[in-house]
């Protein structure tokens, strides 16, 4: 499969005073230009925080989103132009597996039928016995024996992991090539949870599969995958083999996430958090590289704007207490109106102060910092016109390139762009 320039975008709705004002809603880019060729038979992981586009990338790749822009080539199909009548059909070869098993089984339908439901939708069985036989089959491959008992069962008489191999069942019934399991076993007891990824793996082999394995925790990823794709608000930020990314991750994003992870030795386990602030919103993604306002090794192309002044200040201010706060605040109070994503931004002087005593508070403020990446992102600051005119070094938008063994999209690996000698990476 062939995944081109992807883009899947979701318009917001705007709320009641945006419309009386005349402004559209916000547009979230879900899946923000991602290019992957699957290879046949290969256990890709989609790797990343909540709400880096995992889940709309996986079932986007099924036809069940349409994309906004790109390709998915399937054979000599595009699955993100392809009619409903054609996705029926191709359906059979790409499946999903969802997190939740006890949603995805029809509480009312038991074993049998909710197996057999997708057989029937597709044409595949001629008469109830060998849909039957069908179903036996795909519940002995999934470790459900002996199967005559299952046949019966309503998904409560299930316990969670037989619900989720009862699940894989339904996606395998009707021969598929694909399955994107998106986070199968997040929900199980930990008890099960390895079963259910060894079940999967035997599955590949014995059906030949290829799988897109869908999650968060790179503990499994690494069990399970033998590649990794890490996600960041839309794009694949770095990706390579599975043995590649954990034993020399490239980029900064990949290695927080992977000093996040717990050691199983009590002995090695120190607490360790990811990088600064929270993952930023994605109607309103970072200008630049969107991970520069928490990456520790940003650097002036990263993509400074007038927000990342804003941040500064607000850890200013939690580290220096309340009376530097009282001092300062009134001061850069119009730093919240700015507008992101400009490269020269003027800072409202508040009325009763004036321009001079703002430049000094931002010199000061730079002076006592210089090193911090968002003053290395600063050109310069003027006064001009009364205002506080602040330039920033012109952001860019870090591309894939291959890097050793894998392709990772920041700015320090670009040889162009030189880092700070103690960037410490
Ligand atoms: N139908 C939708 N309408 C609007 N926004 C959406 C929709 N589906 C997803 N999004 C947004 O798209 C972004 C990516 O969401 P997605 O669920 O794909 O991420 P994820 O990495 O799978 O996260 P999680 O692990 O929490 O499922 C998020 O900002 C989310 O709020």
């Amino acid at each position: 499969m062939e995944i081109r320039d992807l883009e899947v975008h979701f318009q917001l709705r705007s709320n009641a005073l945006a419309r009386l004002v005349g402004g559209g809603g916000e547009t979230v880019k879900a899946v923000d230009g991602v290019n992957i060729t699957l290879r046949k038979g290969e256990v890709l992981g989609l790797v990343g925080e909540s709400g880096s586009g995992k889940t709309t990338l996986g079932r986007t790749l099924l036809g069940l989103v349409r994309p906004s822009s790109g390709q998915i080539l399937y054979g000599n199909q595009d699955i993100a132009r392809l009619r409903q009548n054609k996705m029926r059909k191709l359906r059979q070869r790409l499946q999903m597996v969802f997190q939740d098993p006890h949603a995805a089984l029809n509480p009312a339908m038991d074993v049998r039928a909710a197996l057999g439901h997708p057989l029937r939708i597709q044409g595949l069985v001629r008469n109830k016995a060998e849909e039957r036989a069908r179903v036996v089959e795909a519940l002995e491959r999934v470790g459900l024996t002996p199967a005559e008992q299952f046949l019966d069962k309503l998904p409560s008489e299930l316990s969670g992991g037989q619900k989720q191999r009862a699940v894989i069942a339904r996606a395998i019934i009707c021969g598929p090539e694909l399955l994107v399991a998106d986070e199968p076993i997040s929900m199980l007891d930990m008890s099960v949870r390895a079963k259910i990824l060894e079940l999967m793996l035997e599955l590949r082999r014995d059906l030949d599969l290829t799988y897109v394995y869908i999650t968060h925790d790179l503990a499994t990823a690494k069990f399970f995958c033998d590649r990794v794709a890490i996600m960041y608000l839309g794009r694949v930020v770095e990706i390579g083999p599975t043995e590649e990314i954990f034993a020399d991750p490239k980029h900064p994003y990949t290695q927080a996430l992977l000093a996040a992870v717990p050691d199983p030795d009590p002995e090695r386990r120190i607490p360790r958090e990811l990088p600064r602030g929270e993952i930023p919103d994605a109607a309103a993604p970072p200008h630049g590289c969107s991970f520069h306002p928490r990456c520790p090794f940003a650097f002036e192309p990263c993509g400074w704007e007038a927000r990342d002044l804003q941040a500064l200040f607000e850890r200013r201010w939690t580290e220096r207490g309340e009376e530097v706060f009282a001092r300062e605040e009134h001061l850069v109070e119009g730093l919240s109106d700015l507008p992101s994503g400009q490269e020269t931004v003027r800072l409202p002087v508040p009325s009763g102060r004036n321009a001079s005593e703002l430049k000094s508070l931002l010199d000061d403020a730079r002076a006592e910092a210089p090193d911090d990446p968002l003053w290395r992102g600063v050109e310069d600051i003027d006064v001009e016109d009364g205002q506080v005119t602040l330039r920033f070094r012109a952001g860019i938008d870090p591309e894939l390139r291959t890097v050793g063994g894998v392709d990772v999209a920041c700015h320090l690996h670009d040889p162009d762009l030189k880092p700070p000698e103690n960037a410490g990476y």
